[in-house]
């Protein structure tokens, strides 16, 4: 999402039909309050980009475009919708490049294309690489990555975090996944070819090296798919699986209330199609520990595991790190039914009747294996709850703080709302807020996501 301020913008609205349309599908509309939040304009940006630099899209909700500026967005537009995807012809250059046995596979890094024989000549000066037929079979391998952390954020998931996920899948009789910009989950599907699965993603590299009865390029935060009616259907037809599972890993940065309504709009339409499931369609969601509360706003039901998530190709959430990963897995799954690797540290409460790490003591008192960041959390009778390891209580600040805080400094930051300043009550109840909230299907959010600790992780 663009952020035109860093302070003081909320999604209002997320109208996917009657919303203007960017190259990456509808956009969301944004309220934005000025730095003395005395006054507040609304106005649309793009979905999946959180920097203007990525998607240029911007329009004030109110402004009356000029004719050549309504010239130029037609244009754009007309342009994006005529572009057909190349996924057929795209599928034709991987097909000769599996047959090949005389000649040696190229993709050049620098326009992200596999070559056809003969095309390297347009290459000249780029970065091309020999790919052998078994890489064809591992993209993501191949692709390079694109690290930006305000689009794509493409962090693939380490080999024993593949293995967990792949073990917790045949344990609880998964047979098919939709796999929502996880394409590394996707490719040892289709590898080992025991589990069926689909992937959507927004880069569409993939488009040359899967069918679209395997792939879509698709927009997790407006669910727009970018081949139309094709992507959607194919979707459904995995949808129809009885046994099917949604894994999704987005950008931290992603806000929750979209990624929530992408799930929940595919989540009806699996119960719509197994009516007598009693069970709902198991989800497992990819998201900082840290923004746990913001996840299961969105999406009832979920809990989240002390499974650490790591990365191969994150500087900071390799599993060699000192540092742990503060990536975690929610999912609607009964936690019971989900054993975490004992070779690697977790072990099982009793009491919470899930795994946890083993720096999770229980607390006999809350009654809970209580640690969130998977260090050791204690109990302070003070706050009446547990709080982590790192922590004393100070009786100035009435809470647990670090012992070099400042006095007085995290009162003032908890009393008041972040959009007006006001002391008298919370962001979530701001009249402010809600007076802005008057045209049919308002949403309220805040688009700081502990802008802090994202921001601390960057990804
Ligand atoms: C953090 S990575 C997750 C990759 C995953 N860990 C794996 O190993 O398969 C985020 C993924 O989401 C995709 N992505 C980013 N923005 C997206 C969007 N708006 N819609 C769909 N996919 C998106 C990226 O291309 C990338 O594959
Ligand atoms: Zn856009
Ligand atoms: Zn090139
Ligand atoms: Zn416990
Ligand atoms: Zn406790
Ligand atoms: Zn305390
Ligand atoms: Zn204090």
């Amino acid at each position: 999402m663009n952020q035109p301020s860093n302070s003081g913008v909320l999604v209002v609205s997320v109208d996917w039909d009657c919303h203007p349309s960017c190259q990456h599908g509808p956009t969301v509309l944004f309220q934005r309050y000025t730095k003395d939040n005395s006054t507040s304009r609304q106005f649309y940006a793009c979905s999946a980009c959180r920097d203007r630099k990525d998607c240029s899209f911007f329009q004030w909700a109110d402004d009356k475009l000029s004719c050549e500026r309504l010239a130029m967005r037609k244009q754009v537009s007309e342009a994006f919708h005529s572009e057909k995807s190349m996924q057929e012809e795209q599928q034709l250059i991987l097909r000769k490049c599996l047959d090949s046995k005389d000649y040696q596979n190229k993709y050049c890094t620098t326009c992200g294309l596999l070559l056809p024989p003969g095309e390297c000549l347009n290459h000249v000066n780029h970065n091309v690489k020999n790919v052998s037929v078994s890489d064809l079979t591992q993209p993501t391998a191949i692709i390079r990555a694109h690290t930006n952390n305000k689009m794509e954020a493409q962090y693939f998931f380490s080999r024993q975090t593949l293995s967990f996920l792949m073990a917790t899948f045949k344990e609880l009789s998964i047979d098919s996944v939709l796999c929502i910009g996880t394409p590394t989950i996707h490719e040892v599907c289709v590898n080992q070819g025991v589990i069926s699965s689909y992937l959507l993603d927004i880069d569409q590299r993939y488009e040359q090296f899967y069918p679209v009865n395997k792939f879509s390029r698709f927009n997790m935060f407006n669910r727009h798919f970018f081949n139309g009616e094709k992507g959607a259907d194919n979707v459904d037809l995995i949808l129809h699986k009885q046994n099917l599972a949604i894994i999704i890993d987005p950008p931290f940065g992603g806000l929750a209330e979209l990624l929530g309504g992408t799930l929940q709009h595919f989540m009806k339409r699996w119960k719509t199609l197994h009516a007598r499931e009693k069970r709902e369609l198991p989800i497992f969601w990819v998201f900082p520990y840290f923004l746990e509360e913001k996840v299961k706003e969105n999406l009832p039901n979920v809990v989240m595991l002390d499974y650490v998530v790591d990365y191969a190709n994150h500087s900071s959430f390799k599993s060699d790190k000192k540092r742990k990963s503060p990536v975690r897995i929610f999912t609607n799954v009964c936690a019971e039914r989900i054993a975490l690797p004992k070779e690697q540290g977790y072990c099982y409460c009793n009491e919470c009747h899930r795994w946890v790490t083993s720096e999770n003591k229980h607390c006999s008192v809350c009654n809970v294996c209580p640690s969130k960041d998977g260090n050791p959390w204690k109990h302070c009778f003070k706050c009446s709850k547990c709080v982590k390891g790192s922590r004393e209580h100070c009786d100035t600040c009435q809470h647990c703080v670090l012992p070099k805080h400042i006095c007085g400094e995290l009162a003032k930051s908890k009393a008041g709302c972040h959009m007006c300043g006001d002391i008298g009550h919370k962001k979530r109840d701001c009249p402010k807020v809600t007076a802005a909230s008057h045209r049919g299907k308002w949403k309220k959010r805040s688009l700081g996501q502990k802008k802090g600790n994202a921001k601390k992780m960057k990804r």
